[in-house]
């Protein structure tokens, strides 16, 4: 974020979220995968893989979010709150959700609302990327740029975002996967079997 953003922070979101969004993929290919779960789920990391194993596009929403506001998701949250975030969160999703061919990385509350939660389940292949409380908070206890966590208790904070969501994330699955303790490489090998598996039983 530029200087004169942080200091007209009004301005700032006024004028800056306008952009395209970049990697507009081209249609076709199928229908989208979407990949939800919480933070430190692998959603980004897998997703990557995961399209390129798959030959599709990637898209992560909170990179493309990040990209047409020009600032990062922190400072969105920092000046909007989350409410200001969550509604441009659920423009992007309603654009992109209805890209074919896609891989599409959700943000970890993407499935909060009702609307985002009817968009995926309608429109594409939703994964559930899942992992316990520790294994999550574990993966992301470095981080210090996850809005969430700026709490005194970041892995208690982990253990109740995680309660509150996951009847959210499974109502919106096609399918779950596990990837608790297993290397990346070797999960990305194991969804794409079962996305294989999803597809011929259709
Ligand atoms: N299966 C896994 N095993 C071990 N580490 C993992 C695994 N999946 C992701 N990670 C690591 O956890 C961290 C967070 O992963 P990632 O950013 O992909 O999560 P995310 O689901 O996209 O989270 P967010 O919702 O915050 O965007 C990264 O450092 C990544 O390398
Ligand atoms: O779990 C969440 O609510 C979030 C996860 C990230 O992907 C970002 O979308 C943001 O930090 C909020
Ligand atoms: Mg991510």
């Amino acid at each position: 974020m530029n200087d004169s953003l942080r200091a007209n922070p009004a301005v700032a979101v006024d004028v800056s979220c306008h952009g395209q969004a970049p990697d507009a993929p081209a249609a076709g290919g199928g229908r989208p995968i979407f990949l939800v779960g919480m933070m430190g789920a692998g959603k980004t990391t897998i997703g990557r893989h995961l399209a390129k194993a798959l030959n599709r596009e990637f898209v992560d929403l909170d990179l493309a979010l990040e990209s047409r506001c020009g600032v990062p998701v922190a400072v969105i949250f920092e000046i909007e709150g989350e409410e200001g975030f969550r509604r441009r969160e659920s423009q992007l999703l309603d654009q992109y959700s209805q890209q074919q061919g896609i891989v599409l990385a959700t943000g970890g509350g993407a499935v909060l609302a009702e609307q985002n939660r009817g968009m995926l389940k309608e429109r594409g292949v939703v994964v559930y990327l899942r992992a316990t409380s520790e294994e999550l908070y574990q993966r992301v206890a470095r981080d210090r740029q996850r809005p969430l966590l700026q709490t005194d208790d970041p892995r208690a904070r982990v253990a109740q975002l995680l309660a509150q969501r996951e009847p959210l994330y499974e109502e919106v699955a096609t399918l779950a996967f596990d990837t608790g303790s297993t290397p990346i490489s070797q999960a990305v090998q194991d969804l794409v079997a079962l996305l294989e598996q999803h597809e011929h039983a259709r």
